[in-house]
């Protein structure tokens, strides 16, 4: 028989604490019984009162989640996609070549419904990060090139930022609208965010842009006008105004994303509570993380998608371990080269999340062309986020999708080769899991005998996770099976100092 598991699971949200946790709880084996749904409502008046709060919340809300203002409409784009490309010197990426990096330019307009890459162009540049990208010759042969296609809307210049002059200017010379990496990436989050915290997250990640707007707005005032920069009897320049607006903006932000977050921590404590193990499962965009978690927990609501950050919220989904240890497994937000400064730090606080796991999986690609600057990428915002060195020290790495390669084998030491997508090497990959949470955790499997007519089943069932209970009915005894920390194990000894005690 299976004993079930002490604790309750978690309460059915994720970790963003809006949307729904989809997971089908129910231990394996256990055929159809009672889907663990969720924490029992606290009930009552304080339920009432969180209502009201909630409502007053959302009012507030509702007012910084209005359309942007730098959205691009929905209508159709059809843009030229234009990578400037450092032939050499110390810019020059080593680890990729210009037609990769465009390629991943492209990849990301076709992730937008509605748009559509006209054309790509790749111009030589001695380094696109100065004011003006492009030498005069390479920008006249591109300012042409641009203006030959056919009702094209937009260019997506694959830099990191483009200053709102250099913008302005591009802009005027080619007559449609220009963006930039940050601008293309924060549309795909805009068009992607589904809850509330990172729809605030996308507003946070505005904030910037709207500042640089404002000046290059208040530089043109400035021209027009003469010079007369004070609004009426304020005192105040309309620039002042502007930003103080836009700084009150920013902490009416903050402090609604402190109080989900807040949130969030209280689900964490009641998580830990229940000791559930939790693994962050994490990797490069598109790399599979979201399909690997579906196969792992068989969780069918889980949407995979062939796009770049198709998942924004990190959400959690039990699963089990070989050994039926019920574990969290995290999904999280994919990782990009390049991917603006500001975007990672207002993204990064739904990864503060993966301080608090047991283990980091990190899944990669190894089909991608890119996948060992992938991997670098990965391994260093991963080595940003200030996470405990054990996380680090102790990462599994996945390489998935196999299925595409013939008889792959990694020569990375310590990876293990699954196809989330078909399910190969899944179990593998468990047991690696389960082997490597034991050890974070401190915690060990063990089966026990015990007489039933004792106080031990009770104090088991009470101080660790009991797994399976095989009664002999003979002698009134009973072979248990549990998962216990060392500690408890410790007190179990010095309480129980005759029981018959087996290793696993
Ligand atoms: N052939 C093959 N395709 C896979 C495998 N795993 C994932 N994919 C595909 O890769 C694409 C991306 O999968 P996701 O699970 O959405 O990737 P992700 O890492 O969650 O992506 P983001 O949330 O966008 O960062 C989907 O089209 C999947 O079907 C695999 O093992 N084999
Ligand atoms: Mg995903």
């Amino acid at each position: 028989a299976l004993g079930a598991p002490r604790c309750r699971p978690l309460p059915a949200r994720p970790l963003s604490a809006a949307a729904p946790l989809r997971a089908p709880l129910r231990p394996p084996g256990t055929g159809g019984g009672a889907p663990w749904n969720g924490a029992a409502g606290a009930g009552g008046d304080e339920e009432k009162e969180e209502e009201e709060e909630e409502e007053e919340d959302e009012a507030a809300l509702e007012e910084l989640l209005a359309p942007s203002p730098l959205a691009p409409g929905p209508g159709a784009q059809r843009v030229a996609v234009v990578h400037p490309a450092v032939k050499w010197g110390p810019q020059k990426s080593p680890l990729t070549t210009a037609e990769l990096q465009i390629a991943e330019a492209v990849a990301l307009v076709d992730t937008l419904q509605n748009w559509t890459v006209l054309d790509k162009i790749i111009i030589p540049t001695k380094n696109p990060n100065k004011k003006f990208v492009f030498g005069k010759g390479n920008f006249q042969v591109l300012t042409e090139k641009i203006k030959k296609l056919p009702h094209v809307t937009a260019v997506f210049l694959n830099v990191e930022r483009i200053s709102s002059l250099t913008k302005k200017e591009l802009e005027g010379a080619w007559g449609v609208p220009v963006f930039d990496r940050y601008t293309v990436v924060l549309h795909i989050f805009r068009c992607n965010a589904r809850t509330k915290e990172a729809k605030l997250q996308v507003a946070l990640a505005e904030i910037p842009l709207l500042r640089s707007n404002l000046k290059n707005e208040v530089s043109q005032r400035d021209q027009q006008r003469g010079g007369s920069r004070y609004i009426m009897g304020s005192g105040e320049t309309f620039l002042e105004t502007q930003n103080r607006v836009l700084k009150e903006r920013e902490l009416k932000i903050r402090n609604a994303l402190e109080k989900l977050r807040r949130k969030r921590a209280l689900l964490r404590t009641q998580r830990r509570k229940c000791e559930f193990p939790m693994v962050s499962v994490m990797g490069y965009t598109n790399c599979g993380k979201t399909t690997l978690i579906k196969a792992l927990t068989g969780e069918a609501g889980l949407q995979p998608r062939d796009q770049l950050f198709a998942t924004l919220d990190i959400t959690a989904h039990a699963g089990y371990l070989p050994s039926h240890m019920p574990v969290i497994y995290v999904d999280t937000i994919g990782f990009l080269t390049d991917l603006p400064h500001n975007l990672v730090e207002s993204f990064s606080a739904t990864l503060e999340e993966v301080a608090y796991s047991d283990l980091i999986v990190h899944v990669r690609d190894i089909t991608h062309p890119e996948t060992i600057l992938q991997k670098a990428t990965v391994l260093s915002v991963l080595r940003n986020l200030n996470l405990p060195s054990h996380l680090l020290d102790s990462m599994v790495e996945v390489h998935n999708k196999v299925d595409l390669t013939e008889r792959y084998k990694p020569t990375e030491e310590n990876a293990l080769a699954v196809s989330a997508l078909h399910g190969h090497g899944l179990e593998e990959l468990k047991q690696e899991i389960e082997k490597k949470i034991l050890t974070a955790t401190g915690k060990k499997i063990l089966t026990v005998n015990i007489n039933l007519e004792g106080p031990q089943l009770s104090w088991l069932y009470k101080e660790a996770t009991v797994q399976e209970v095989e009664v002999m009915p003979e002698d009134g005894t009973a072979r248990v099976k549990v998962i216990i920390s060392s500690s408890a194990f410790g007190r179990y000894k010095n309480l129980f100092p005759n029981s018959e005690i087996f290793m696993s």
